[in-house]
């Protein structure tokens, strides 16, 4: 038993295509999700993935880059109360900053902001990276926990297969058992991958669903 957990920017979307999901990556997901559980790990609030992959129907959904769960309509948040004080003062001290900041209904997003990547450090808070945009969360909070808690709530005991491409999927290829980087995918990221695809974006998401239909995928490793 094998589950694929997929990044969304840069891995499942293109940037080149303002990060809508082409019908033919939507198509192959949705038709493998019917046969394997295949979830969404992103940085992504609901709103936008609502707009950008509509239509997309994966088993289920880690969002904000891991505190957020979507199964079917249910929504599960992964923190406490005190988050939201903590959260309150940090978007003081980011209003003091003069930064433009978002907030989603756990985290925190800033965009274009790997100049003051110097400032955007908080004892209370994890700030992880995206490229140049940053998200604040709570502090032992990640995509690889996220995915742990649904896996624990979907009582799936298999091995994980993970997919993605950048800084923030690292936390995610560390709880997964087999690591897959698009071939768009950071330096750092393809370095701890076990398999660097030739493909990318998308692409390279149907090129490893195709290899795990195929059983191709099984002659090299030993996941089952
Ligand atoms: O940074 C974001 O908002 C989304 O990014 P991700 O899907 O690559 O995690």
């Amino acid at each position: 038993m094998f589950l694929v957990a997929s990044d969304y920017d840069r891995t499942l979307a293109s940037e080149k295509n303002g990060f809508v999901i082409s019908d033919e990556v939507k198509e192959k997901v949705n038709e493998f999700s019917k046969k394997y559980p295949f979830v969404v790990v992103t940085g992504r609030e609901r709103k936008f993935i609502n707009v950008l992959a509509k239509g997309l129907n994966p088993t289920a959904w880690v969002l904000e880059n891991g505190p957020l769960l979507l199964i079917g309509e249910k929504e599960i948040h992964l923190v406490n109360k005190e988050w939201f004080e903590i959260r309150q003062s940090i978007v003081e001290k980011l209003e003091k900053l003069g930064l433009r900041y978002s907030v989603g209904k756990i985290i925190i997003y800033l965009d274009n902001v790997g100049n003051f990547s110097n400032k955007l450090r908080f004892d209370c808070a994890r700030v992880e990276w995206n490229r140049n945009d940053a998200m604040i969360m709570p502090k032992n909070m990640d995509k690889g926990k996220g995915l742990l808690e649904l896996v624990k709530i979907l009582n799936f005991k298999g091995k994980i297969i993970a997919i993605g491409d950048s800084q923030n999927d690292i936390p995610l290829f560390k709880v997964a058992d087999y690591k897959v980087a698009v071939a768009n995918a950071l330096d750092e990221v393809k370095k701890i991958a076990d398999l660097v695809l030739n493909e990318e974006n998308g692409k390279g998401v149907i090129s490893l669903l195709e290899m795990i239909e195929s059983g191709n995928l099984f002659k090299k490793i030993d996941i089952n």
